[in-house]
């Protein structure tokens, strides 16, 4: 006997499924309802993916084959899901579709609900399943929003079928059936056959009746006068509505205008009735079936509904009874002040909202699968951050997903940021994908520098801590030369790397992303008549630059005839260039593999893509914790890396402070202090721990008892030094998060410029008067004499006027230790044992730099971030200083007219400051950490 969905079709109305699963159709699922109950067509949307590959295993199999290819980003590998799923029932409904010649046996893709408010996108997503799934019976599901009408229209123009969905309002509907029928026009126009394009306008039914059964029940219990006349719309309005929009496709269907179309084989645009699960357990659970049987129509319905309508649904031709009482429903609708209009148009916002909040759940579920998948070939992260700042983390978390943040990070969308020119800055994406840097151009290099034993870099911050770290972490490949960054004015330094460097066997990188810092030039100076008294003519050859188009150093280097000049992109910043020429030079020079370094980072990119949501995406990830400690008060980032990876926190430190330290705000990476028992820290802290794998130092036991004392820690972990590469990227993309999150501009260094200004005065200054402008001590001791901005100074001796400076360093403070010195290791020692006694003493965080090496680095947040600085200034007077060619000052002064430019502006901004300078340079340090008891 013939059950109730089969007298549906036979009633005119075909019945459609609206759920796929894979499991569902291996079992032979879908082909029993076909055969049994006459099913002729099937519907999927972003909901039904995600409960169907998000909460079974069936999908795991497929998925990690198309990720052992790990440039599948998570949309391509979730689609290739769907995809198959898709063509399993394309197949399945295929001889329905033979049998009915093309007039039912469709199954519906929809594209991604990211784009519901997109034409352009819209269309070419549409055009990309019909081609990839490549099946006659498909049918593209596209919302019928006012964006979607013209890709609707222009998909059914190119031949494709389309399911219009999200339609609540009749004008709407009207507006996608006009679409429709003038698409076949067109078709008729150009002389294209119109018998073979099918389409359906979903209208939604259920949710209507929700939004207004509610809006009833909330007049109702206020004491409304009119209680009666509303209660007696509930559950009616959806039904009337729909056989409205059905009246409509009667009248349409009469017209001339349709009837000449039909007369070329046009097949009418079914509506089709979707949301026709019951919401409301009051109600019948066929309500939304019984009520709205007619010919030429659909309906979905989800499993539930279907078995509740084959057990006791009623057939009878129902759409087109009761039409005068539908229309005095919705006349009562307006008489009483519910809107419809209102009602539908915020039905579409929130279903394109749903179908996206479905999609990031998808995503995320795929994401969460692909890095299982991916296991060591990513380095890992987990999180112990305590119940309060978890529970901030995830509310950010919810905000970034919400607000797409991981799409619009890649879409360069400004309104991320300050809505300022951060779109500009975004360059450095590509250069994680590898598209930045000429690789022939770069080999080329690679195989000159092997006839050379040193390579000299030549550049400060961004151009030189990036290639420092991959030389120090992944070191030379075999043969090739060695690294020696340089990024100071120090005269010692300058001498050290000098005397190491015979020039005969020496090739020097010129790095300068603007070609105009003071530093790269006096160096390139001082280097370049070193290298001409030995090699003459040939000099140029054994000079190379990296800078952005049109620069000074650009023009200086074609007129010295340096032997390369490697162009930067001008769309990315210093502190992001590392993956740009900027680090692929000085690497390619010193024999690393760029092609290998690439696909090792590759799946830190992907899974860093506007695909994955931020739960799941772990750069995102890392920028909302980051960002949302910092906005807590959690502002000093410690980094605690494995003995191996030390070198990379001279790296990140530029990347977060340069980029989040300013308007008071920001992050200030601690590094290199060595770590300490619980009660030494404040309530300032979040400790990112970089691990190697295999690394078994005592740190571990440390943190332990940090994470127990509940102190916040990130614990990334890599599986070999290599994923260093990985690093930069999740460090760029939660960088730039965290700039969100704080709400500054994080591509911008606007309190750098200020102390660069104030040292070129005092240069230019010495350069016209052979001195620098005159100041004096407000005490002296011995080798020491201590200096602090007008009006401030100190009493008692060395170790007293350190003391009273110190002890005003309270809760959420930090004490900065600035040494004008040679960075080595002797002076990196001293300074350690000076951050240790007073972070001990004073239960605040220490930060240390070199300069002027950390002026082109942390040196913007100690001006513009967070007012709660103490620095210690270290200067000396040289034993030994080094001449500039061309130049009055010597980079003794250079350096020394660094440190006071510094001074002042870290004072001006409010910071406190003291200087300590050293008249003798041997016992000039050893007599301050006496005084300071360290
Ligand atoms: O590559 P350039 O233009 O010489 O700049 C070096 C560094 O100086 C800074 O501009 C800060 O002074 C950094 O942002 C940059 O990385």
């Amino acid at each position: 006997m013939s059950n109730p969905l089969k007298q549906l079709s036979e009633a005119g109305q075909a019945v459609w499924l609206d759920f796929v699963d894979r499991t569902f159709m291996n079992k032979g699922g879908l082909a029993k309802l076909v055969e049994e109950d006459g099913l002729t067509g099937v519907t999927s949307n972003p909901s039904i993916f995600e409960k169907a590959i998000g909460h079974s295993d069936a999908y795991d199999e497929q998925l990690e084959r198309d990720i052992a290819e790990e440039d599948v980003s998570v949309e391509t590998a979730y689609e290739a899901l769907a995809i198959a799923d898709i063509k399993t029932a394309c197949a399945t409904l295929r001889p329905v579709y033979d049998r009915l010649g093309a007039k039912d046996g469709y199954v519906s893709i929809e594209v991604s609900p990211y784009l519901a408010l997109e034409t352009d996108t819209t269309i070419a997503a549409a055009r990309r399943l019909w081609a990839e799934v490549n099946e006659p019976n498909l049918m593209v599901k596209i919302p019928g929003t006012a964006p979607g009408v013209p890709a609707i229209q222009e998909a059914l123009d190119a031949g494709i079928n389309i399911n219009v969905t999200l339609l609540f309002a009749i004008d709407a509907y009207k507006a996608v059936l006009e679409a429709y029928i003038s698409a076949l026009e067109a078709r008729v126009t150009r002389g294209e056959p119109v018998d073979r394009i099918a389409s359906v306008a979903s209208f939604f039914v259920s949710r209507i009746d929700a939004v207004i059964d509610k809006q009833v029940d909330e007049r109702v219990a206020s004491g409304d006068a009119e209680a009666e006349a509303l209660k007696a719309l509930k559950g009616k309005v959806a039904i009337a509505n729909a056989k409205l929009a059905y009246q409509h496709y009667i009248e349409v269907s009469s017209s001339q205008r349709w009837q000449a179309l039909a007369a070329k084989g046009a097949m009418p645009q079914r509506l089709l009735w979707a949301s026709t699960g019951t919401k409301n357990p009051a109600y019948p659970d066929t309500l939304y079936v019984d009520t709205l049987i007619g010919r030429d129509t659909v309906n979905t319905m989800p499993p539930k509904t279907m078995d509740a309508f084959r057990d006791h649904g009623t057939v009878a031709n129902t759409l087109v009874a009761d039409v005068e009482e539908a229309r005095h429903v919705l006349a009562e609708v307006e008489r009483l002040g519910l809107s419809l209009d209102d009602v539908t148009s915020a039905l579409v916002e929130d279903g394109v909202r749903s179908f996206a909040d479905a999609a990031d759940s998808l995503y995320g579920a795929v994401a969460a699968k692909r890095t299982q998948f991916l296991g060591d070939k990513l380095a890992g992260m987990h999180e112990d951050l305590g119940a309060a700042l978890q529970g901030e983390v995830e509310k950010t978390i919810e905000r970034a997903r919400a607000g797409g943040w991981s799409r619009r990070l890649w879409a360069k969308d400004a309104s991320l940021w300050t809505g300022a020119d951060e779109g500009k800055w975004l360059a450095w994406l590509a250069a994680a994908r590898g598209e930045q840097g000429d690789r022939a151009q770069l080999a080329a290099l690679a195989e000159r520098a092997r006839g050379f034993r040193n390579v000299v870099l030549l550049g400060m911050g961004g151009s030189s801590l990036g290639p420092e770290v991959i030389g120090l972490i992944l070191g030379s490949g075999p043969g090739a030369p060695t690294l020696h960054a340089l990024d100071s004015t120090d005269p010692g330094q300058v001498r050290t790397v000098a005397e190491a460097t015979d020039p005969a066997s020496t090739l020097y990188i010129v790095s300068s992303k603007s070609g105009s810092t003071m530093e790269p030039e006096l160096l390139r100076a001082y280097f370049w008549a070193r290298a001409e008294a030995v090699l003459g003519a040939e000099t140029g050859s054994h000079f190379v630059a990296v800078t952005d188009p049109g620069s000074k150093l650009e023009k200086a280097a074609q007129e010295k005839g340096f032997s390369a000049i490697f162009a930067g992109d001008p769309g990315i910043g210093g502190r992001y260039s590392v993956l740009s020429v900027f680090g692929l030079v000085p690497a390619a020079a010193t024999g690393v593999d760029i092609a290998h370094l690439f696909e090792t980072i590759k799946p830190m990119t992907f899974s860093c893509g506007p695909d994955a949501p931020p739960a799941d995406n772990p750069g995102v990830r890392l920028g909302a914790i980051i960002g949302t400690a910092a906005a807590q008060g959690r502002d000093k980032l410690t980094i605690i890396p494995s003995p191996k990876l030390r070198p990379f926190g001279a790296w990140l430190e530029q990347l977060l402070a340069e980029s989040t330290g300013k308007q008071g705000k920001g992050i200030v990476p601690v590094d290199l202090e060595p770590l300490g028992t619980p009660d030494q820290y404040g309530d300032d802290r979040l400790f990112v721990h970089l691990h190697l794998e295999g690394d078994s130092s005592a740190d571990h036991a440390a943190l332990d008892a940090l994470k127990a004392a509940g102190q916040p820690v990130v614990t990334i972990t890599l599986h070999s030094p290599e994923q260093i590469g990985q690093e930069f990227v999740r460090w760029e993309v939660a960088t730039a998060i965290a700039g969100a999150v704080i709400g500054i501009n994080p591509f911008d260094q606007p309190d750098v410029e200020d102390a660069k200004v104030k040292t070129r005065e005092l240069v230019n200054a010495y350069e016209q008067t052979g001195a620098l402008t005159p100041e004096s001590p407000f005490f002296e001791e011995g080798p020491l004499a201590f200096y602090a901005p007008s009006g401030k100074s100190g009493s008692g001796d060395g170790a007293a006027i350190l003391k009273a400076f110190f002890d005003e360093a309270g809760p959420g403070d930090y004490i900065g230790v600035l040494a004008y010195l040679e960075r080595n290791a002797a002076h990196e020692q001293a300074i350690e044992a000076i951050r240790v006694k007073l972070r001990d003493a004073h239960k605040v965080a220490t930060v240390a730099g070199f300069g002027p090496r950390f002026l082109h680095s942390t040196g913007q947040a100690y001006k513009g971030g967070p007012v709660s600085g103490l620095f210690l200034e270290i200067t000396r007077t040289p034993a030994e200083d080094v001449a500039i060619p061309g130049n009055k000052a010597s980079f003794g002064t250079v350096q020394l007219a660094q440190a006071r430019g510094d001074l002042d502006v870290l004072a001006e901004r409010g910071q406190r400051v003291l200087r300590v300078h050293l008249t003798d340079e041997a016992a000039g340090l050893p007599a301050l950490l006496a005084a300071l008891g360290a």
